[in-house]
């Protein structure tokens, strides 16, 4: 059983350390700081690694700067767009920041 899944697109730059953050709404802020995470991919929920929860911080979308995009390893309009996917017309957001801590 996993904790979070990420859409498949993004599992190269998770293993590879090049994306540590994700941005989710409410019902993904309950995460805490210490937790170890089981990650799957979204479109088939297999297991590809282990994540810490550095931290949880609520952000709203317009306070996202060049540096949330940094650590998505995207620009801030690649990032506003992925969410504007993701997330159409919603505003508040929470900041999870991880680091790998098994790649499977
Ligand atoms: C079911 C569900 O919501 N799945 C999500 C949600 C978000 N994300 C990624 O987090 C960042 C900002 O949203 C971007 O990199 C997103 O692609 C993801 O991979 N999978």
């Amino acid at each position: 059983m996993n904790d979070i899944t990420f859409f498949q697109r993004f599992e190269g730059d998770i293993v590879a350390g090049r994306k540590t953050i994700t941005l989710r709404d409410v019902s993904e802020s309950h995460f805490t700081a210490g937790q170890q995470l089981r990650v799957g991919r979204y479109e088939d929920d297999v297991y590809f690694c282990t994540i810490e929860v550095i931290s949880v911080m609520p952000v709203l979308l317009g306070q996202l700067t060049d540096e949330h995009a940094r650590q998505e390893n995207m620009t801030l309009p690649q990032l506003k767009e992925v969410i504007a996917d993701i997330y159409p017309g919603l505003n508040e957001l929470y900041a999870i920041v991880f680091r790998l801590v098994t790649a499977a």
